[in-house]
This record gives structure tokens, sequence and C-alpha cells, in this order.
């Protein structure tokens, strides 16, 4: 298997609510994955069965080899930043380093390649200065920083994104989306957004999910293909759409 996972015909949802069906998707280690629909479709849903979170009713998602570490996946994960307890009385450096939290539990404490590691992205991310800092006194875009260093921290073969364009840094979601297109080339990016701009500017294809999940193998969407994925714009969009970044229908 050449893929980094598989969800094949999967099923997810709460207590008997079934919430996605029928869920196919591959995604390998080049994909830079936009993941868009309407509120309530299943967007978090779906995150929750890849970050093994959430069991699927049925089917299965299959994870490549290259993936797995015991019961750890390579899977480096960004949550929205108001999903964070700020008051939380934790430094930015064990922030960052709690992103290697199964491979502590082994041995008690962390390596000096992984305080390096985590030293590194620090600095990668011009944010040293703040090592010592509490989260609790951090801006909305510096936290931003912090959670991106220690989703990186274990060197993911897939890096997921809840709607980073929820920042409050209009500056660091511009940086972010320019460093992602260099971590692309090293690893899967799954981006979910509501911010059907961004995600064709950036994102190489698309999964429209609303109940279920459509595969777009493209980064440029119609609004008619919207409407058959049964993904209307006007229901994503919170902001105005830059319709030049939109597949025009007679194209
Ligand atoms: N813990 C839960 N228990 C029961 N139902 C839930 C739970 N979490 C979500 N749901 C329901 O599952 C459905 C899908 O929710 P989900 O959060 O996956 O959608 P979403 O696409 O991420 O939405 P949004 O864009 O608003 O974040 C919704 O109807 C929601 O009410």
């Amino acid at each position: 298997m050449e893929s980094l996972l598989e969800i094949r015909n999967m099923s997810a949802g709460y207590d008997k609510k079934v919430v996605l069906s029928d869920v196919n998707l591959t995604v390998n280690p080049e994909d830079f994955i936009g993941v868009i629909g309407p509120n309530g479709g299943g967007k978090t849903t779906l995150l929750k069965t890849l970050l093994g979170l959430l069991p699927p009713i049925k089917g299965e998602i299959v994870f490549n080899e290259s993936m797995r570490e015991g019961d750890h996946h390579h899977i480096g994960y960004l949550p929205q930043v108001n999903r964070i307890d700020k008051k939380f009385p934790i430094t930015v450096f064990d922030v960052v380093r709690s992103g290697l939290m199964s491979r502590k539990r082994l041995t008690g404490r962390y390596s000096r390649e992984e305080n390096e590691r985590a030293s590194y992205l620090l600095e990668e991310m011009g944010i040293s200065a703040l090592r010592k800092k509490a989260v609790g006194e951090l801006s909305g875009g510096q936290l931003q920083r912090v959670l991106l260093c220690r989703a990186l921290v274990n060197r993911p073969r897939l890096l997921i994104l809840d709607e980073p364009n929820t920042y409050v840094d209009n500056q660091f979601e511009r940086e972010l989306y320019e460093r992602l297109r260099i971590l692309n080339k090293d690893m899967a990016i799954l981006l979910v957004s509501h911010d059907v701009g961004t995600i064709t500017t950036y994102v190489k294809t698309i999964a429209c999910v609303n109940r279920t999940l459509h595969y777009h193998p493209s980064n440029k969407i119609s609004t008619e293909q919207l409407a058959a994925y049964e993904c209307p714009i006007q229901i994503i969009s919170h902001g105005q759409i830059p319709h030049t970044v939109l597949m025009q229908h007679d194209h």
C-alpha cells in the first residue's frame, strides 16, 4: 500500500446517530486536500475518526505500516484555537513537546533530540523568545504558531488543520499557507476550511463533506459541481468568495 491511509466504506457518528456514511478516501503522501462542507455536515466527525478519537460504526480506516508506531499514528493535528483552554498553566516549550507525548510515556522524559527538535521549530516559527511563557499569556496568533510547532514536532506524515482561517492574526494566516506549501513537500495535508477562496488557492484537491464525502480531484470547482456534491457555496462561505478562483461552468 503506497498511500498513507484508506478510508473504506466508512460510516461514523454518535450513539447510533449516523452522521457520515459510505465515506471512501485515499490519502497519498503528496496530497493537499481541502475539506469543505456546510455546518453540521460532518467535517469534524471525519477528523475525529482519522485521529482515532471516534471509532467507525461501519467500514474501516486502514493505515499504511509507515503511519503506525505502536498505538500512535504519524498524524500532526492543529486544532481550532478556540478549542484550547488558555488557562492551563503550561509553558510554550512544554506545549510543543506535548506533541511527543506518546513517546515520552515509554521513557518518562524527552530525549536530547526531541528537545532540540522542539527548540528548532520554535526558532523556525520565530517564537523562540516565548519559550518560557505560559500559553495563557499569548495572543491568538502566537498561540497558533505554538500549536503548529506542536503538530510538527513528531515529524508527521500527515498534517491535519481544523479551520485555520479562524485565526485572529491575518499575518500568520498568510504565513501559514505559504508554510503549508513548503511542508507539503514532506507530508500530506488535510485542511478543513470554510473559506472556499483559500481552499481553491492553496490545496490540490477538494473533499466535499455533507453526510457523505465527494472527492473532487482538482482545486478548481464550479458552483454547479458544489451543488451536485450537495455542498452549495452559499452554505459553506462565511465571507466574500473571490469568484475568479472558481471555475466557470463553461470551462
Ligand atoms: N459529540 C456529539 N454527540 C452527538 N452528536 C454530535 C456530536 N458532535 C457532533 N454531533 C452532530 O454531528 C453532526 C455533524 O457535526 P460535525 O461537528 O462533524 O460537523 P461539521 O461539518 O464539523 O460542522 P461545522 O462546520 O459547524 O464545524 C451535527 O449534526 C452535530 O450536531
